[in-house]
């Protein structure tokens, strides 16, 4: 055996690729170790989600997660799942040109044992895209409801609504493809349109609010297993009341501190 041994996944790009017309590819976020471990043996794909900024940030948007920060929480869940493909979500800002996408990209290989990187955007980002690819870079792309562009679009808004719209999912998806991301994310998009747009490019589509027609699905972890309960968009479903959960554990324990029943004999010295 070589000294120098690619590590083994259970998917390679390769392989999700042909998952297209084939069966669903399972994607969720993971942002540390712990949740990492417990969710690759299901998981098709990692993503290490720019919506940690959110989620565990607790800001209102993702556009101030950093490479550094990043590259931190990708480090954690390539730690916790050494043989699952991840995905590190290129934040805001970090490929504003494709000179400044590909010196971070590269940090992404470099610092961390990511497979792919995300880069949100469609036709507007293929340059860019085909930049990465040329250089050794795999690409997920991302395509539909951009939450980068919040800021700009004042909100985060359904896409696909009307002919133009789809029109310009489709091209952007065949751009991207052309480009040669491996997959791509498409987001906030009217179902039926999200589904023509999957049959429209061979590289599978990875949905989140797009329907049932497209080649995969992608949720927030923290969203799936019922960790808020103020944010409760229409495509999520919640398979946990982890909330619920955490709030009873934390109240037990709580009340046994106070009330001198924790520690005890068998968790004392
Ligand atoms: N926890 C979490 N889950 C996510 O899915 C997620 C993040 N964070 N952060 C990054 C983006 C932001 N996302 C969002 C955020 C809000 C809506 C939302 O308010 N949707 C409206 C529909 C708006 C419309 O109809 O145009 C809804 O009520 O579902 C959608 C996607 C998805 N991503
Ligand atoms: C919602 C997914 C696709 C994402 O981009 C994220 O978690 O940041
Ligand atoms: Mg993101």
């Amino acid at each position: 055996m070589s000294i120098v041994s690619q590590k083994t996944t259970k998917h390679t790009i390769l392989s999700i690729k042909k998952k297209k017309n084939n069966a669903p590819i399972v994607m969720i976020t993971a942002y540390d170790a712990l949740f990492a471990s417990l969710f690759a043996p299901h998981a098709d794909i990692l993503l290490v989600g720019d919506s940690l900024q959110m989620s565990f940030g607790g800001q209102s948007d993702t556009l101030g997660a950093t490479m550094d920060i990043m590259l931190y929480h990708t480090k954690a869940v390539c730690q916790g799942a050494p043989g699952a493909l991840v995905v590190l979500d290129m934040p805001f800002g970090s490929y504003a040109t494709p000179e400044i996408g590909l010196a971070n990209a590269m940090r992404v290989y470099q610092e961390s044992a990511a497979t792919a990187v995300k880069i949100e955007g469609g036709k507007e980002r293929a340059a860019l895209i085909s930049h990465l690819t040329c250089n050794g870079i795999a690409v997920m792309g991302h395509i539909g409801l951009l939450p980068q562009n919040v800021r700009a679009e004042g909100g985060y808004k359904v896409k696909g609504k009307d002919a133009d719209q789809e029109a310009a999912l489709i091209q952007d998806a065949k751009a991207l493809e052309k480009a040669g991301v491996f997959c791509m994310v498409i987001e906030g998009v009217v179902s039926e349109v999200a589904t023509k747009v999957a049959q429209s490019v061979n590289v599978p589509l990875i949905g989140i609010g797009a329907g049932n027609g497209v080649d995969g699905q992608v949720l927030v972890w923290s969203d799936a297993f019922g960790f808020f309960n103020e944010f409760k968009p229409k495509f999520v479903k919640r398979y946990l009341e982890g909330a619920t959960l955490i709030e009873e554990a934390m109240a037990t324990y709580a009340k046994e501190v106070t009330a001198r029943q924790f520690p005890d004999a068998t968790t004392s010295y």
